[in-house]
């Protein structure tokens, strides 16, 4: 799935408009939208320029266009390119964001956010009331993802918890589900830990990746954001050129599954949270086309194919 960052509202449209033929074609298997509409206090490395507000005329026209451009060249209801799209539910106009994003077919993520805890919980209590044409046009509603849970949002604090217990609450009840960057950099391995152990189902491990993940020493851009790699590949998180602000993960999902095994999370846990749990946030049709058997050597530290490598076709049931 090809994340796009929070750009200038043309270029965004632009690169809709431009990836989502490939969506279509099944190159990709969705987008992600990780704005504009995010709290002007928690970009993080996304262009704080490029953030909208959601009440204005501009971003009216700015969203209904992007669910547009994701519809274009496609028909049925699970025909919209744009899977998902992180928001701030705090913002004033976020329930409009909310409502536009559900009659779409598309999920609000919400992430980039200053909310209090009660803001983040009102928002999931709007959610339930909202119409959605739900995948396969069945009504059926795809359960929400946290954007990047811990990143970008208020740490928790017993004065002022913020939207983390909320967001483990929800995912506990298996109303929401949380991606975490397990790069080892974004979150300490303990607490990833502690929320796998808490909502085993509800964990979407996210590589975060931009063009500086795994990448050796150098400048790379975040949409409009200059960052650069200092580290040898993954030992350092991009960053924010002149900053300390991180700027996408460290490593890809593959060495993220490494990480997981690594840390002692048991395979039935870590594999479905870089692959099945993820696979959520797509419509059935557009989810893995299989398989494959592997093989963890806790010796060594390697994934190979186990053998036999299998791979099966859409939609047979697993072993
Ligand atoms: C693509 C993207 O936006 N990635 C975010 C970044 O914006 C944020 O700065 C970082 C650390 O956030 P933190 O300092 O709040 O932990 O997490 C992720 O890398």
């Amino acid at each position: 799935m090809a994340s796009l960052p929070t750009l200038p509202a043309l270029d965004l449209l632009a690169a809709v408009r431009r990836l989502a033929p490939l969506v279509c074609e099944g190159t990709l298997a969705g987008l992600h939208l990780e704005g504009p509409f995010l709290s002007p206090h928690r970009c993080g490395a996304q262009s704080a320029e490029d953030v909208l507000e959601p009440g204005s005329d501009r971003s009216r026209r700015l969203l209904e266009s992007l669910v547009q451009a994701g519809r274009r060249n496609h028909a049925g209801p699970d025909a919209q390119a744009i899977v998902a799209m992180t928001y701030a539910p705090e913002l004033d106009g976020a329930e409009w964001v909310e409502r536009t994003l559900f009659a779409a077919g598309i999920l609000p993520s919400p992430g980039h956010t200053d909310a209090t805890e009660a803001e983040f919980t009102t928002a999931l209590q709007r959610w339930a009331e909202m119409p959605t044409p739900g995948f396969g046009g069945t009504g059926q509603r795809g359960h929400p993802a946290v954007t990047h849970l811990f990143n970008a949002m208020p740490g928790f604090h017993h004065r002022a918890p913020g939207p983390v217990p909320a967001a483990l609450r929800a995912a506990a009840r298996g109303d929401l589900r949380l991606e975490l960057v397990a790069d080892g950099l974004h979150v300490d391995p303990g607490v990833v830990l502690d929320v796998l152990r808490l909502a085993p189902g509800a964990v979407c491990v996210v590589s975060d990746a931009s063009a500086a993940t795994e990448a050796p020493a150098g400048a790379h851009t975040l949409g409009a954001v200059a960052i650069q790699t200092t580290g040898n590949g993954s030992a350092t998180a991009p960053r924010v050129v002149g900053q300390t602000t991180m700027a996408s993960g460290a490593v890809a999902l593959d060495g993220a599954l490494r990480h997981l095994l690594a840390w002692g999370v048991p395979p039935e846990l870590a594999v479905p949270a870089v692959s099945t749990t993820p696979a959520l946030t797509l419509p059935p049709a557009r989810r893995a086309s299989g398989w494959v058997e592997w093989e963890w050597d806790a010796e060594t530290g390697t994934i190979a194919p186990g053998p036999p490598a299998v791979v099966v076709p859409p939609g047979t049931p697993g072993p």
